[in-house]
This record gives structure tokens, sequence and C-alpha cells, in this order.
């Protein structure tokens, strides 16, 4: 298994194929081509001084007679974990927070709308541990806590929505832990937010230790910049949750996400892409990028030896369109702002087009769901 070696799929290919064999693998595992962004030479200069990689791409789309273009410029930000994990938690928070200020900036510079962070990024993904100090002390209130009261000030200084996902501490309600996205408004103020509905038991990823699955459904936030959701990591395995978020209108679902190359970099490319698709909106994969030492050894009950890491976190971050267009993958061994311009219009371009939500048959599905989730279904097989 690749670490930090493999440095992209697109460099291996690019790097190995003919150029016009390369134009027809590109064509069949990534779509129509998007266009490289003309973004300012000052951007690049800092994303080098900052040591991360900045990757500018466009989407294509037809002109409409009778709406003006909606563009939006996505931002999609992944990073290493800039200090060890038994660094004192309030300096790993602050470490965390100038290192993504820093790249905001660029994010600014770019024009960007709207900026998402990967999975719990104010802390190290430490759920494979099963321990729960000191990291429970990673949590934070998702109105104001103080990464919150970070990401409005980022907000109101960029005239960006901010999308931050943390781990949440609800002291309203008898403390409970969530794993929550918080989305700020362009103006600073703190639109709401979504919980992560599914909760992984798989592997190393022993997160249903330290918070309950999602209990606000799927909501989508009405920006200036178009109708966003957020699809929580483990949630893109399941078509029904993306599903869910598209039906309340979302256009662009963002993915924040904390996943290894063992268990799922096969099917990172394919499935918030396949989402995308089958949902007609854009959606946006993040992955953080690294190796994270824990203190102590564990075991996660799968015959595997103890050990004191995760596997290595493949970044790969991308951004999916409607018509299965995507762009190319952010590095899967730096940190990296891939900034996607959008244009919102191919989402009911590709509607007319394919007719998913016309040709749905949700509502035979719901009575079939309805009936399936009763304890006394049998299921419909047929039989001599
Ligand atoms: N963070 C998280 O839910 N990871 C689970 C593994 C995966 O979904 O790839």
């Amino acid at each position: 298994m690749a670490g930090a070696e493999f440095e992209s799929l697109e460099r291996c290919l690019e790097k190995h194929l003919p150029l016009a064999d390369l134009r027809e693998v590109k064509r069949i595992l990534y779509g129509k081509e998007t266009r490289e962004l003309d973004l300012p030479s000052g951007a690049f200069e800092a994303a080098t001084k900052g040591d991360f990689e900045l990757l500018g791409c466009a989407f294509e789309v037809a002109e409409e007679q009778q709406r003006r273009p909606r563009t939006v410029r996505v931002g999609l930000v992944q990073n290493r974990t800039p200090l060890p994990a038994d660094t004192p938690v309030v300096k790993q928070v602050t470490a965390l927070h100038r290192r993504i200020a820093a790249i905001a900036e660029v994010a600014a510079m770019c024009g960007v709308n709207i900026i998402c962070f990967q999975e719990a990024w104010i802390m190290p993904f430490a759920f494979c541990t099963r321990e729960k100090l000191p990291w429970t002390e990673f949590a934070e209130s998702a109105e104001d806590g103080p990464t919150t009261r970070f990401c409005q000030e980022l907000a109101r200084k960029h005239g960006m929505v901010v999308v931050s996902p943390i781990l949440e501490r609800d002291s309203e309600h008898g403390d409970v832990l969530w794993n929550t996205a918080v989305v700020i408004s362009n103006s600073g103020a703190v639109l709401g937010k979504t919980r992560k509905n599914h909760i992984p038991r798989v592997g190393d990823f022993n997160e249903s230790t330290y918070y309950m699955e999602g209990n606000l459904g799927h909501p989508v936030f009405q920006t200036p910049f178009g109708r966003i959701a957020v699809n929580i990591c483990y949630g893109r395995h399941h078509p029904l949750n993306w599903l869910m978020f598209s039906i309340n209108g979302a256009e662009i679902i963002f993915n924040p996400s904390a996943t290894t190359g063992v268990l799922s970099e096969s099917l990172w490319p394919v499935e918030a892409r396949n989402a995308a698709i089958a949902n007609h909106c854009f959606t946006c994969a993040i992955n953080r990028v690294g190796e994270e030492r824990f203190p102590n050894e564990f075991t996660s009950g799968d015959g595997k030896k103890a050990h004191q890491d995760f596997g290595y976190f493949y970044g790969s971050s991308y951004v999916a369109a409607p018509d299965g267009s995507r762009t190319p993958g952010l590095p899967r061994d730096r940190d990296g702002l891939l900034v996607a311009e959008l244009d919102l219009n191919l989402c009911r371009q590709t509607s007319d087009i394919w007719g998913f939500k016309m040709t749905g048959r949700y509502g035979m599905y719901a009575q079939e769901l309805a009936e399936a989730v009763k304890p006394n279904y049998s299921p419909n097989i047929v039989k001599e």
C-alpha cells in the first residue's frame, strides 16, 4: 500500500502514457476536461512559501438565453496536522487555526466564495484509539466555540461562506458530542449546522465510541453563492444520504472526510462522482493527508497487531460535476487548496438531459421502504 511516495494517480498517468492515450484515458476516467483556472501569480507564490499545492480548475458549461451564468468558486482544503498528537490540546488547535488562516488567505486571493475544511479539522483523527482524554477536549460549541469564532472572523474578512467540520460538544443538551459541520455565512453569522448521519464501525474507525448518529436530518443552507449541504465522510457510502440533501435542493454537497488508503482509496474516485451524477449536483470530496501517530498502542478487534497510527490519509480531494466530469485530485502527499469554478446552471442543464429526478420513482421506493423497515417484513423473492 502506497504512502507518501506515490504522489497521485494523475501524475502517474501523465508520466507513463503517450499523449493520445492519456487523452482517451482521461476522457473515460475524468469526463469532459476541466479548464485550468487563471489564478493570480501572487497566490502561487504564497502557496509555494506556505508549502501547499494550489490547483485551479473550471468546468465548461453551456450558455443559456434566459438565465445568466451562476458562477461560484469553491475552495477545498486538505492538510496534515501540523503538530504531533501528544502536543497540548490548545497548542494543536492554535497551530491548526494558523495553518488554515494562511490557506484561506490564498483562497481569498483566488476569489473563493465558499471554503470547506476536512472532517474534524481542529484535531488529529484520534477516534481509532477509543481513549477519551485528551481527545474529547477538542470538542467545542458549534454556536460560539473558539473555532466557530475563528471561522466567523475568516468569513467576515474574506466575504466567504465557511464550512467548518468540528467535533461538537452540545453543552445545552447533556454535553453530548457530535461530528458536526458548522456553516458560517459570508456575513460572519452562523447560518446553522449539520451532523454526521452515518457513523463508521469499520477497521480503526472506532467513531461510535465518541458520538451518536446525527439528529438534524438533511439541512440545506441557502447562501448568496447557491444552496449547499454537507455529507460528512462515511455518509458518502450511503446513496440515500446524498439523495435527501439533493431532494432538499442542494446544488453543491461538500463531503469532508478522513479516510485511509487500505480501506477506501479505490472507492474514493467513484463515490462522490457518482453522487454528483445521480443527483444532478456538484460534489466536493475532501480528505486529510499524511500519517498521525498516537501515544498509546490500540487494536480494533480485527486481528491486527497493536499499532499507534491510523494508516495513510491519502488526500486526493476533488470536485465532481453533475455531467460526470471531475477535476484532477490534489496530491496524496501534500497539503493543498483546490479552487474550482462552477456554474450552477449545469445542475438543471444536466437534469433536463438525463431526467433522473423526473424518472426517480420516489413514491414507489418510499412505499416499499416503509414496508421493508417493518419488523415482520418478508423480502419480495419469487421462487419456483
Ligand atoms: N471518517 C470516517 O467516517 N471514515 C470512515 C472510513 C470511510 O468512510 O472511508
